[in-house]
């Protein structure tokens, strides 16, 4: 089929990976995600401009690169090829069979893994293939896509994916019932002891009292992480007559109220469960966050269910607690290693049920997450925008070079704005407003909102939130975030003046950032290409985003800079910057300390015991 270069249509352009197509460079220019294809040297791509522009060091090279030259124009391009690494189910090849040269190789040595990436334009893994930065060094280019056929991604590096300009995928959806289904399954098995009385009667034994179980009905089971997984879990669980109580920090109330779940916090969650099912993301907060000081505060002989990941939980800790009894039993699909070593203690422990990490296992689950993956990969390797993205802006190259300080300034303000943000209620309702003196269709904020979303919901999921995504996850956290413009008289040359984000409907953890209308509100600008914070709530303020940051609210009174600043000289924290704003003369202030290190627990204790400082909060940017 041959192309005319005023060819636009996506259909014509999705055409190139099945016939043979002539004018290669027509086809780029209209292609969604054109560097994914055509450039395997590029030095910028979608995938790492924006790594690219958080550096800034976007150069007239990069941008030459990124969309090449007509002369590339070729006769005929071969189909691409796509590896899929481990078990997917056949409607999901079957559909990459159609469009692309197909190589299911399962099992591959680390080192097999590396030469076969050399060959692939895709890779299709689940959670057994370690996708480190080697393979991508060893793909030398070729690899654009990788596709996670399931939800979690930390087998993938995505930093070294992105470095490289390999678009990362994921199917978020497809598996959410049967990992809540395996949960339940193990909840119920756990409480009857159905895995060890299975090994006892097969050992040739017949031991009717010794596996006497628990009942469920008017247990109290308390979810750790109320989202896709969690949720249904706490469907379920409600089905079986027990009384479902949820610590989520950012899930939305009224999503847990209508199932009759109560939102908690963890310590109220943990020492009042007789179950505790897992289901909140492996981050850096959730690492090892059940350990020997919260196994302590839970209730003796409580029940543990793991379908979620093996770190969050510290596993030498764990046999400890189910030692000492403090834990009666604990049922786990997942663990720090996976496979667990055969000696584990944890593992032979009478008291453990393990699965070997089934949770989405279920033909239904396979088939949808395979066919959910593999028209991400389709797609993201014609070209296409995908929902499931994980690591790709996409904005044309001048834009971003123009944008470059605006989209840091944005996720810092998101970060910010988020950690000021406390109490059970969850994050909802977020606006941005952009101050500009440009036309509207002059200042494409869709990556600055992308950015704002991205800060605000990293620290607190395990979602890698960017241009393509960023609407998709803010909706599924239930954020609703809104964008109004204000037009200044200032100079058309920047694209923005200022960005104000404000979170309302939240308590706050520093009173001094809510503003007169009860929304917590920070403003910042670009200064000199440096991200400043120029408004806490009501408070001026001026302090450049660097570092990590200290707020305090005191009375306006002499000598506050000097005190603060000597208590951090003590500790050697080096303050980087320092600003103090005010509404009315020696009546309230509000300090802005930005600060290279982090301050210890005693030393922000000092701090807070200043007597004229009312509160104080610390924030890493
Ligand atoms: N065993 C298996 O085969 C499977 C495991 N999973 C794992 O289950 C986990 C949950 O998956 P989804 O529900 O799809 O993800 P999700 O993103 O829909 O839900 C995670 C929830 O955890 C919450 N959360 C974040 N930090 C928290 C904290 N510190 N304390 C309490 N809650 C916190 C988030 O607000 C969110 O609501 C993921 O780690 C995923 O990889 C998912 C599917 C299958
Ligand atoms: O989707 C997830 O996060 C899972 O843990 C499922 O992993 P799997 O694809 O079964 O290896």
């Amino acid at each position: 089929m041959a192309l005319s270069s005023s060819c636009s249509t996506l259909k014509a352009v999705n055409s190139r990976w099945t016939s043979p197509v002539p004018k290669l460079a027509a086809l780029r220019r209209h292609s969604l995600l054109p560097e994914l294809r055509y450039t395997p040297n590029v030095k910028l791509t979608a995938t790492n401009a924006l790594r690219t522009v958080e550096q800034t060091t976007l150069t007239e090279d990069n941008k030459l690169s990124t969309y090449g030259s007509d002369q590339e124009d070729q006769e005929s391009l071969p189909k691409p090829r796509i590896l899929v690494a481990e078990k997917l189910g056949e409607a999901g090849v079957n559909l990459l069979k159609d469009f692309g040269d197909v190589d299911c190789s399962y099992e591959l040595s680390p080192e097999d893994l590396k030469k076969k990436v050399a060959e692939s334009d895709a890779l299709i893994v689940r959670s057994g293939t370690k996708v480190t930065r080697e393979v991508f060094e060893a793909a030398k280019g070729r690899l654009k896509v990788v596709g996670r056929a399931g939800v979690g991604i930390d087998n993938v590096d995505l930093q070294a994916a992105t470095e490289y300009g390999c678009l990362v995928v994921n199917a978020p959806t497809a598996n959410t019932v049967a990992a809540a289904e395996h949960g339940i399954a193990l909840l119920a098995s756990m409480a009857r002891n159905v895995a060890q009385a299975d090994a006892s009667i097969k050992a040739g034994k017949w031991e009717r009292s010794k596996y006497v179980g628990v009942s469920l009905v008017g247990k109290t089971l308390a979810i750790m992480g109320f989202g896709k997984v969690g949720t249904e879990v706490a469907r379920r669980a409600k089905g079986l007559g027990m009384n479902v109580i949820s610590h989520d920090p950012y899930a939305p109330a009224d999503r847990a109220r209508a199932l009759g779940v109560e939102l908690v916090s963890f310590d109220q969650a943990i020492s009042t469960a007789d179950f505790i099912s897992l289901h909140m993301p492996l981050t850096p907060a959730t690492k090892k966050v059940f350990n020997d000081e919260t196994f302590s505060k839970m209730k003796k002989g409580v029940r543990l269910i793991n379908v979620a990941r093996g770190g969050v939980i510290d596993e030498d800790a764990l046999v400890r607690a189910l030692d000492s009894g403090v834990v009666a039993q604990a049922a786990l699909d997942v663990f720090c290693e996976e496979p667990p070593s055969k000696e584990s203690r944890l593992i032979q422990h009478e008291n453990v049920t393990v699965t070997p990490h089934l949770g989405a296992s279920t033909k239904e689950a396979q088939e949808g997450v395979a066919i959910e993956i593999a028209e991400a990969v389709a797609g993201a390797l014609k070209g296409e925008l995908s929902a499931t993205a994980v690591n790709a802006p996409m904005v044309a190259p001048e834009v971003l070079t123009e944008l470059a300080p605006y989209i840091v300034l944005a996720e810092k303000l998101g970060r910010l704005a988020v950690q000021l943000a406390s109490g059970g209620k969850g994050v909802q309702s977020i606006k941005v407003v952009y101050r500009s003196a440009r036309d509207r269709d002059d200042l494409d904020t869709r990556l600055l909102r992308a950015m704002i979303t991205k800060g605000i919901i990293e620290p607190i999921s395990d979602s890698y939130v960017n241009l393509v995504n960023a609407d998709f996850i803010a909706k599924q956290k239930g954020l609703r975030i809104s964008e109004e413009r204000t037009v200044v008289e200032s100079s058309p040359e920047y694209p923005v003046d200022s960005i104000q984000v404000q979170i309302s409907n939240v308590e706050s953890s520093f009173a001094g950032a809510v503003s007169d209308a009860g929304a917590i509100s920070i403003e910042g600008k670009v200064k000199y290409g440096v991200p400043h914070l120029t408004c806490v709530g009501s408070f001026g303020v001026d302090v450049s985003l660097e570092g990590n940051l200290i707020l305090c609210r005191q009375v306006d009174q002499p000598g506050m800079i000097g005190q603060v600043g000597n208590i951090l000289g003590e500790q050697n924290v080096n303050v980087s910057f320092m600003s103090v704003g005010r509404t009315v003369v020696r009546k309230q202030a509000i300090m802005a300390i930005g600060v290279d290190e982090e301050p210890d627990k005693k030393t922000l204790e000092k701090i807070g015991g200043v007597s004229a400082i009312e509160e104080f909060v610390f924030l890493k940017l």
